[in-house]
């Protein structure tokens, strides 16, 4: 193999540097350890030691300019039998390793980019406040529902949105509710719609089929969503809740809809899927359509499903209460609700300042009134999350995760942490090399004791990917732990409640301010703490004005201070280590656990060419991904700003791929774009289009046209065809097709 960005290991301070690889304590930290003292011993023997110069520069932590890679090749035969993949395996490491000369690992800290100052504008945070002072039992509701409410949920205080919303819905008026995330949504609109169903004169019969249709935009959100209506339900025992979510076998999804289901909660899909094709299926008897996470309407994929959905309802019924409510309510959703609901009220919560003050609760309560972009635009973050950034060059990436999931779950008690990922085969290649590389492994000989946190640390993932029987037992398992990093895609990032979780890690920017709203909004709810790190490269960290433009601030974490966690031998107070003096924390000793992790990653990946080529597939996944920012992101993030063979390290590869470039990942796969929500609202004809073929059936050929105009459009720009997305937002294998327009 051609060795192209390799250096041999000098390690200057051997003892120190077999306390680092104490520090991870696993096999294959124990056999970079050996191969790093051979290397360190055939230096000395061989006279071949870098010069003073040369090693006080590679410590200097992180390189201070970005020059083109320069490339330290070590000697054609000594690196090929280094950094053969047998030698790397499990079965190969022992004996046999300690006596060859030297390792070949990354020059991790050479020739990276500068890391910039980051300047942050200081921005007016929009504030919400979560709880207000009116409780569920001022409200006019069922005296069963209040005590339902008390004792099965346990809970008194109405939070803001609700005391807005619920009295309002339940006049029965048409409403677009905006509150942060974590501030109780779900209820805000279950309240009234169990309220007003077991209200009803005539008694409802399972028969009659669906009263109340509500729309979510994943699986899990469904199952979350059915949850809280089985629970108000209690007392009512005749109206019955379910749920259509795709995954499980559309017979037994046809069977409940012939039985009867009163509350339908779906994914746009799996519904679409049955109106197709179930002939069970009514809507003329709808009285409440609720759009959870409703921006998402605007985005392709769902738009279409909307579209099909509200035809065959409107078709039905045509008097009905419309509920759109979401965190990131936009300008387009907002436009949208004010020509395509009725009269609607727009419910926004909001400190006084950002809002007229209103004085029921302190928060601010709009009706009807058109937003100015610049709110709408701005998103309350719960004020108990602390926001944070680091910038690290992408060579340095995969380190740096590692190091941060171990500083605060396998270090740090009662953590829980969810790190979003851009695709399914990212969160596949980390979940895999983690696991493999962190953990404990049952058979694995112990060559040294495992760190004390290292028990501790347990690794699941959630992706569309996933088998649905699999992505129920992750949802419910990391719901109901008290630790644990759950790796996933966006498929987690809207809507879900997952208790106690402290920390959210996003390893890719996303692709809007509102996504980035939604990913951090997993922690800090219901006014609870929590804490996210996004984490960019250099030539990224113009993404941080982009978010301060939105009123989203966030704090510098620096690269060493997340690496330096790799020196806390002291965090390892087992037998063996426990008296030995902590190293100080020298950036030369942050530099070289750094390299020794970097190596342990190296040596699973090139441990066979089966996992070599599993790195370079879930490199090309990120690649692709990258080409996906939507335009007015694109001068920061662009594939041509990645440096392919830094980029390749941040997937355990020694060398970029041969075969790899954009244009070939390009060519191999047409790019899915991600929607562009602002270029989408800005067209008034196309919003137009939107809201007449869903709101007046028979006007399918219009959108048509619209969609065929916008892909001559398309060809003539010479852009590619349309994403494919995420899989599983919702919907079922069809359904992934589908997302391109
Ligand atoms: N009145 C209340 N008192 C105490 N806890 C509440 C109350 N209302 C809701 N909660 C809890 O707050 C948490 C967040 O609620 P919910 O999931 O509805 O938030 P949301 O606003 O829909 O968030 P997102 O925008 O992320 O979807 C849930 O655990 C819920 O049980």
């Amino acid at each position: 193999m051609a060795v192209t960005d390799g250096l041999l290991l000098h390690l200057s301070e051997p003892p120190a540097a077999a306390a680092a690889f104490r520090t991870f304590s696993r096999p294959r930290v124990a056999q970079a350890r050996r191969q790093a003292q051979a290397t360190k011993r055939k230096y000395q023997a061989s006279s071949e030691v870098p010069s003073a110069k040369r090693r006080s520069r590679a410590s200097s932590l992180p390189a201070k300019k970005t020059t083109a890679e320069g490339v330290q090749r070590a000697p054609e035969g000594r690196a090929q039998t280094a950094s053969s993949p047998r030698r790397s395996s499990a079965g190969g490491r022992g004996r046999n390793q300690e006596q060859k000369p030297c390792v070949k690992t990354s020059s991790l800290f050479k020739n990276n980019p500068e890391i910039p100052e980051l300047h942050r504008p200081v921005v007016q945070k929009v504030q919400e406040k979560v709880f207000s002072s009116g409780a569920f039992h001022d409200l006019d509701l069922h005296p069963h529902l209040i005590s339902t409410i008390n004792t099965v949920l346990n809970m008194f205080n109405m939070t803001s949105v609700q005391m807005h919303s619920i009295p309002v819905l339940l006049e029965g008026r048409d409403a677009l509710v905006r509150s942060q995330t974590g501030s109780g949504k779900t209820l805000a609109y279950c309240i009234p719609v169990v309220q007003s169903l077991q209200a009803m004169k005539t008694k409802i019969q399972r028969s009659d089929g669906p009263y109340a249709l509500v729309l979510v935009p994943t699986r899990e959100l469904a199952l979350q969503s059915f949850d809280i209506f089985q629970k108000l339900l209690k007392p009512f025992t005749w109206i019955v809740p379910g749920v259509l979510m795709g995954g499980e076998k559309r017979k037994s999804e046809k069977a409940r809809l012939r039985k009867g289901i009163n509350i339908l909660i779906s994914t746009p899909g799996r519904l679409v899927d049955h109106i197709k094709s179930t002939k069970n299926i009514h809507f003329s008897r709808v009285q409440w359509l609720i759009v959870d996470e409703a921006d998402r309407i605007l985005d392709l994929g769902f738009e279409k499903d909307i579209t099909v959905i509200l035809n065959a309802v409107n078709a039905e019924c045509q008097k009905r209460q419309n509920v759109l409510l979401s965190a990131t309510l936009t300008e387009g959703v907002a436009q949208l609700a004010d020509i395509s609901l009725l009269n609607p009220v727009s419910i926004s919560v909001l400190e006084e300042g950002y809002g007229q003050a209103n004085p029921q609760g302190g928060g601010a309560l709009e009706v009807s009134a058109p937003q100015t972009s610049d709110e709408l635009d701005s998103f309350a973050i719960p004020e108990g999350l602390d926001q944070h950034v680091t910038l690290v060059p992408s060579k340095l990436r995969l380190v740096s995760l590692a190091a941060f999931i171990l500083q605060k779950c396998a270090f740090a008690a009662d953590q829980k942490m969810i790190v979003f990922f851009p695709s399914c085969e990212l969160v596949e290649f980390h979940y895999t090399l983690f696991v493999q590389t962190l953990l404990p492994r049952p058979g694995a000989p112990a060559a040294a004791p495992l760190p004390s946190g290292s028990t501790q640390l347990k690794f699941l993932r959630l992706h569309g990917g996933l088998e649905q029987e699999d992505r129920i037992a992750v949802f419910q398992e990391f719901s109901h732990s008290r630790t644990g990093v759950l790796l996933c895609t966006d498929v987690a990032a809207r809507g879900l409640d997952l208790p106690q979780v402290t920390w959210i890690v996003q390893y890719n920017a996303p692709s809007s301010p509102a996504e980035y709203v939604h990913r951090v909004g997993r922690t800090a709810r219901i006014g609870c703490r929590g804490s996210s790190l996004l984490i960019l490269a250099p030539s990224e960290a113009e993404y941080v004005n982009s978010l301060a433009s939105h009123k989203i601030n966030v704090s510098e974490i620096k690269m060493e201070d997340i690496l330096s966690v790799l020196t806390r031998d002291d965090c390892f107070p087992g037998k063996q280590w426990g008296k030995q003096k902590p190293r100080a924390l020298s950036p030369q000793g942050i530099r070289e656990r750094a390299t020794v992790l970097q190596t342990v990653f190296e040596d699973y990946v090139h441990s066979s060419e089966q996992t070599v080529s599993w790195a370079k597939k879930a490199l090309q996944s990120f690649i692709r991904a990258y080409t996906t920012y939507p335009r007015e992101l694109k001068h920061i993030f662009h594939v041509r700003l990645l440096h392919l063979g830094h980029v390749a390290k941040s997937f355990g590869l020694r060398d970029a791929p041969q075969n790899l470039s954009v244009s070939a990942v390009k060519k191999k796969k047409a790019a899915p774009k991600r929607p562009d929500l602002r270029k989408k609202t800005q067209s008034k004809q196309r919003l137009a289009e939107i809201l007449r073929s869903e709101y007046a059936s028979g006007m399918e050929a219009g959108m048509a046209k619209v969609r065929k105009q916008s892909k001559q459009a398309d060809q003539a720009a010479g852009r590619a065809a349309r994403p494919r997305p995420e899989p599983g937002l919702g919907r079922g294998k069809k359904q992934k097709k589908k997302r391109s327009p």
